[in-house]
């Protein structure tokens, strides 16, 4: 990479002597500085401050923090907010794109992440538009399409979609898209803004490093806030929340799409994570992130006859066809590789190239190799 290698950042992070750790797809593992950021939350701001801490920064931390997020997806500031689950946010922005619409169908993904296609048919039944599953390589969109919920990254096999193909075709036809970027924020340089993205969501607990069930960022672009409705008009979004007015006024930008009280504890150990991230040059990870996985792959088809399901177009994940995957990976774990499975036969292993090093992708493999002889 000309000299310009991204830096391995493993003494950053808590990672266990010994643990080869790829399932940062999952859970990515903590920078070790949040621990002492959290407690100096806890002892300090609301030890000491207590109240008076809401006006010292926790009220603004949600598009505080989502700004820093919208570094690292092509956002440009006043656009992406933090706060919710994943979930949650998934049926913000379906609501925020169905309403008004005189179009019929809901577009998802067939291989989606589970939840994304439960949130999906609740939005149906809730408005009457009917959901129609689709390959993302033949989505045939049409006039009758509202919207198209696709994953940036599956989570299965670990493929990357073109998202200015895909987000293109489904304006030719006047429709929108939901990009869910739980599998590809923090892993390859996005243009949600020169993409003319409609709305995007992710969590923060994989490659953010956000710790176990920090909250998670919705995108709703400058120019579709003014019309964006949250379907949640929790009194965060209001335009003068401490107005205690009886009706909602949303807010005229992103914080419209706040809802409740955020959870400042996991909002500010997500913060003190993403400074990690601070003089990360995403071209270079995204390098990184592609030698890691090919050596990973090279290793595995040289040393056994698994069949390496990911394909060239692909995250941080290299994910691998094997017969007794749930007991092929309890024994890897036990060996110290941490990966995954998912039914009914993927093992998974994914690559955060600020903590994963060449030596951990070609150990990994030889450990696989020898479980399954
Ligand atoms: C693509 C995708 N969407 C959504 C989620 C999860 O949503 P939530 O954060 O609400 O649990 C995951 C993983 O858990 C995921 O991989
Ligand atoms: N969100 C998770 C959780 O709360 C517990 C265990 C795992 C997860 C995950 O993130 C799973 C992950 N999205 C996947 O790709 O399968």
């Amino acid at each position: 990479m000309d000299g310009e290698e991204l830096r391995v950042r493993r003494e950053l992070f808590d990672i266990p002597e010994g643990v080869i750790y790829l399932d940062g797809n999952s859970l990515g593992a903590p920078p070790k500085h949040v621990a002492e950021r959290v407690q100096e939350v806890v002892k300090h701001q609301w030890g000491t401050r207590l109240i008076r801490s809401w006006s010292e920064g926790w009220w603004e931390a949600p598009q505080r923090i989502g700004d820093r997020i919208g570094r690292l997806v092509g956002a440009a500031p006043g656009q992406v907010v933090v706060g919710d689950s994943t979930s949650v946010n998934v049926f913000k922005a379906l609501m925020g794109a169905v309403k008004g619409t005189g179009r019929t169908e809901i577009v998802v993904d067939e291989s989606t992440f589970p939840t994304d296609g439960y949130i999906a048919q609740s939005v149906a039944s809730l408005t009457g538009l009917k959901i129609r599953p689709a390959r993302p390589s033949s989505l045939d969109l049409t006039e009758d399409t509202a919207v198209v919920l696709l994953n940036h990254v599956d989570y299965r096999t670990g493929e990357l979609l073109d998202m200015a193909e895909h987000t293109e075709r489904a304006h030719a036809v006047g429709a929108q898209v939901v990009w869910d970027l739980c599998h590809s924020a923090g892993v390859l340089p996005i243009e949600l803004d020169a993409l003319n993205v409609d709305y995007a969501i992710g969590c923060t607990y994989k490659f953010l490093n956000g710790g176990p069930g920090s909250p998670a960022f919705i995108y709703v672009p400058h120019a579709k806030q003014a019309t964006f409705e949250n379907p949640l008009s929790g009194w965060n979004g209001h335009r003068e929340p401490f107005g205690m007015q009886p009706s909602y006024e949303p807010d005229p930008g992103i914080v419209r799409a706040r809802v409740g009280t955020p959870d400042i504890l996991s909002m500010l150990a997500l913060d003190a994570a993403l400074d990690v991230w601070d003089d990360v040059d995403l071209a270079e990870l995204r390098q990184r992130g592609l030698q890691l996985t090919a050596l990973f792959r090279e290793h595995v088809q040289k040393l056994t006859d698994l069949e390496v399901v990911t394909p060239e177009q692909r995250g941080n994940q290299i994910s691998v066809r094997c017969p007794d995957a749930k007991n092929v990976m309890d024994e890897l774990v036990n060996r110290g590789v941490i990966g995954d499975h998912r039914p009914p036969d993927v093992l998974r292993f994914g690559f955060a190239p600020l903590y994963v090093t060449d030596e951990d992708a070609v150990k990994a493999a030889e450990v696989l190799a020898d479980v399954i002889r």
